[in-house]
């Protein structure tokens, strides 16, 4: 009489416990008569069988997208600008010639794959007094010795002061300085984080000595209201809204399309927005956005005129890939636009050949410092964006960026800094040395 595979199942189940209740039979008698050498092999072969049992769970689980991590921490996966070349859309001529990329499976695999749910976890150390608080005293002393390690290669701005004047003497240097993060500290509420007045006076003093531009994931409108010092130049949105001086139009060699305004106190300025055609897509993005993560506990939005940004900083971690597949899934229908990710921050931004980085380049060039053997730049940023302006100095050789972090991180910068606490020391320190030798 042939089985189906439920009646099947039941009488191994009721075969396997047959057997389990003979193995108890068996040890009891054993036991009694107190055969240790037989009690020894039995144990060892109960040892065995566990032992296998728990391999193969391990093996079975392998698969499950939550367990494992072979992603390295540290490293940039390439994956990190998740976009698809648009088949139509506005003409500015910036736009990035990126190959499109195949369709990923399910959702939490669609995460894990290009490796945003690791880097969405790591995106932002915890804060010292977290670390504190939550880390035990042997993660912090093994992060410690990683730090010690890793600013072997990146040395701090500070320590290193001497060399950094050395190399700078008789240059023209000038001071690009992010905003978030460098000259304000982290905080939970986007909306707070303001500097402090110490800063802004180091920053003022600078900015006396020194051509200074800040240049910033928010709006430009938006971190004016944070800075609020007018001898500063500012680009917003990730350089793409530059408020800069007025000189030419040129940039690269190629003319570009600058609007001619008047900023604060009446100065004349130059305004360059290459991603202005995109401004009716972002708001209406900003809208759909909104409405798909209203219900996740924690996220909010923010409009940063060309780009937005979703904050996930306050959201609990098991709902990070359900943020990332919501903003996915609005994306699927915009290929003009692009992911980017920031500290605990999904940006949303066009795809265009447009950065930090040339953010940089077009204001050295505005400020006639472009090609110039003699100009000496620093950028001092601490999020992912500021590697495209860590790049630009790195291969032009001339000067050099400085990354906040107080954790290893990889990076295009030269040297380092642990802080905004340091950044503002640093700050200072060039001040007083620019006014002791002039
Ligand atoms: O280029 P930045 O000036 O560094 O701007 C990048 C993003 O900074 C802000 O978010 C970050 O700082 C917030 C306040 O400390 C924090 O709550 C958030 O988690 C960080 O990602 C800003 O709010 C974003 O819009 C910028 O894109």
């Amino acid at each position: 009489m042939a089985m189906n595979q439920y009646e099947l199942k039941h009488c191994v189940l009721i075969f396997q416990l047959f057997l389990f209740f003979l193995w108890l039979k068996l040890f009891s008698l054993l036991q009694n008569a107190g055969s240790s050498r037989l009690m020894g092999w039995m144990r060892l072969a109960v040892l065995t069988t566990t032992v296998r049992r728990v391999l193969l769970m391990d093996l079975k689980t392998s698969n499950s997208p939550v367990i494992a991590d072979s992603l390295p921490k540290l490293a940039l996966p390439s994956a990190v600008m998740t976009y698809t070349t648009p088949t139509s859309f506005p003409s500015t001529g910036l736009y990035l010639n990126t190959p499109k990329k195949k369709p990923l499976p399910g959702k939490i695999e669609e995460v894990r794959a290009a490796g945003w749910l690791d880097l969405m976890l790591a995106s932002s150390p915890p804060r010292k007094r977290q670390s504190k608080d939550f880390v035990s005293d042997v993660q912090a002393d093994e992060l410690d010795l990683l730090y010690r390690n890793w600013v072997v290669n990146h040395p701090s701005a500070l320590t290193s002061f001497e060399d950094i004047i050395n190399l700078a003497k008789g240059k023209r240097l000038a001071l690009f300085l992010d905003y978030d993060g460098t000259l304000s500290p982290i905080v939970d509420n986007p909306e707070n984080a303001v500097m402090s007045e110490e800063m802004r006076s180091a920053v003022s003093h600078v900015a006396s000595l020194f051509p200074t531009a800040i240049i910033s994931g928010r709006s430009r409108d938006k971190v004016f209201d944070f800075v609020k010092l007018t001898e500063l130049y500012y680009a917003g949105s990730h350089g793409m809204d530059i408020m800069g001086p007025v000189r030419n139009s040129e940039f690269s060699g190629q003319h570009v399309e600058c609007i001619r305004s008047t900023g604060s106190e009446s100065k004349e300025v130059n305004l360059f927005q290459p991603a202005s055609e995109f401004l009716p897509m972002i708001s209406e993005v900003f809208t759909k956005l909104g409405e798909s993560i209203k219900d996740i506990d924690g996220a909010r939005m923010e409009d940063n005129k060309f780009c937005v940004s979703v904050h996930y900083r306050n959201v609990a971690p098991d709902d990070y890939a359900e943020v990332h597949q919501r903003v996915t899934a609005v994306l699927k229908n915009y290929p003009c636009l692009r992911l980017t990710h920031g500290r605990k921050v999904l940006e949303v931004r066009p795809v265009i050949d447009w950065n930090k980085g040339k953010a940089v380049e077009f204001l050295l060039e505005s400020l006639g410092l472009c090609g110039k053997e003699d100009v000496f730049p620093i950028y001092v940023g601490d999020d992912r964006t500021d590697e495209d302006a860590f790049k630009v100095l790195k291969a032009t050789n001339l000067g050099f960026g400085i990354l906040v972090s107080s954790v290893p991180k990889d990076t295009d910068a030269f040297y380092s800094l642990r802080d905004p606490a340091e950044v503002m020391e640093f700050l200072k320190k060039l001040a007083s040395w620019k006014e002791e030798s002039t």
